[in-house]
């Protein structure tokens, strides 16, 4: 997505801003270019204040796409007067991210590596702190693998090397008999949300063709995250797949999500004027509410009459509907088991996920 985007909404008025979803997407938040001072939480909405000024505070309604409560607690009070905790809030939501990814690095970047993969959104930009924190004697012989313009930018913005995926394969030459598909040594990126069993939802920031791409394209994937987005399975918390489409068959494919029993699929916009959202690659998102999805172990229980869909099985049939370009469901298999298969199969999943607590614990899962 466009990263002078938030900058751009960020000046404009308050009733503008009402419901834009991507304010936040895939962009820190303690790196708006104004501050939330304080987050509440009531019913399904959640209601942000904010200054400009920081003196002048103004309610604003804020669509956020990701859960807060796990991080919530009641507004504090002193002497009757409430505190402002929605920075320490945000802090601590950012310092779950920060540890996330700081482990997850710890545990699995190495200076041998050649190229190295870099997601989109808010916390991959921690694991690009904290691989920038090597040195360039180490990060000077790598080269980074963006997966949009955000990680373009946030890789060129480390002082790291950028080399996007078509000259990386210019690179890497073409032998018909080569055993590898997976050049890339690692690939590190956020979630929107990961099941028990590592399958995930991605693309809330509109960026999950170019993930796939990378992550088919890399020997591991290293899932970093905040705790808000364990569940046991997909779409539970977030609401939505995200399914990138040719703007010209945005209304067509939009009619087949609705015959596939999505509720309400709705073409992404952004910015003060609610255009549709463009993506790297030029197109259109389709954000398709399903119920919440089986795991793939429960195939058995699959049922799409009844809403009853495993993410394997919603991920092929989004697939198949004509003007599709990708679907931000990531299952299936993942770089090991597709090396082992020795073909070119899609292997997108996520070997292992990292997930920051808000008291600075990691949990890991695979
Ligand atoms: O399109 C965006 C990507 O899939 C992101 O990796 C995902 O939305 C998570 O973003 P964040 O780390 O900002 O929550």
């Amino acid at each position: 997505m466009n990263p002078s985007l938030p900058r751009a909404v960020a000046r404009t008025s308050i009733r503008q801003l009402s419901g834009t979803r991507a304010v936040f997407r895939g962009y820190p938040v303690s790196n708006a270019s104004f501050s939330i001072l304080r987050i509440h939480t009531t019913g399904n909405k959640k209601v942000a204040q904010q200054s400009q000024n920081k003196r002048q505070l103004r309610d604003i309604r804020l669509s956020l796409t990701h859960p807060t409560a796990a991080f919530s607690t009641t507004t504090p009070k002193r002497n009757g007067k409430e505190l402002n905790m929605a920075s320490s809030s945000t802090d601590l939501i950012e310092s779950a991210k920060r540890a996330a990814c700081r482990q997850a690095v710890a545990d699995h970047f190495n200076p041998s590596f050649t190229y190295v993969g870099i997601g989109s959104g808010s916390t991959v930009a921690y694991v690009v702190e904290a691989i920038a924190e090597h040195g360039a004697s180490v990060t000077g012989k790598m080269k980074f693998i963006p997966t949009g313009s955000g990680s373009t930018a946030l890789i060129r913005n480390a002082g790291l090397s950028v080399l996007q995926v078509p000259d990386l394969l210019l690179e890497v030459g073409f032998q018909p008999e080569s055993e590898s598909h997976q050049p890339i040594d690692i690939y590190f990126d956020g979630a929107d949300e990961v099941d028990a069993e590592l399958n995930c939802i991605k693309g809330g920031g509109a960026c999950h063709f170019q993930e796939k791409l990378v992550s088919r394209l890399a020997k591991r994937f290293i899932c970093v995250a905040d705790s808000r987005k364990r569940v046991d399975r997909l779409l539970t918390s977030w609401s939505y797949v995200p399914v990138e489409v040719s703007p010209m068959g945005a209304e067509y494919v939009r009619r087949e999500l609705l015959r596939l029993g999505s509720q309400d699929p709705k073409v992404r916009t952004s910015g003060p004027t609610f255009i549709s959202t463009i993506t790297d690659n030029h197109n259109h998102i389709i954000d398709a509410p399903f119920p919440t999805l089986l795991l793939n172990s429960e195939a058995d229980k699959l049922d799409p009459a009844k809403g009853l869909w495993t993410p394997d099985a919603l991920l092929a049939r989004i697939k198949r509907i004509f003007g599709v370009l990708e679907v931000g469901i990531f299952s299936g298999l993942n770089g090991p088991q597709v090396a082992q298969l020795d073909t070119d199969v899609e292997g997108v999943k996520p070997v292992k996920a990292y997930f920051g607590r808000p008291d600075g614990q990691v949990e890991t899962l695979g």
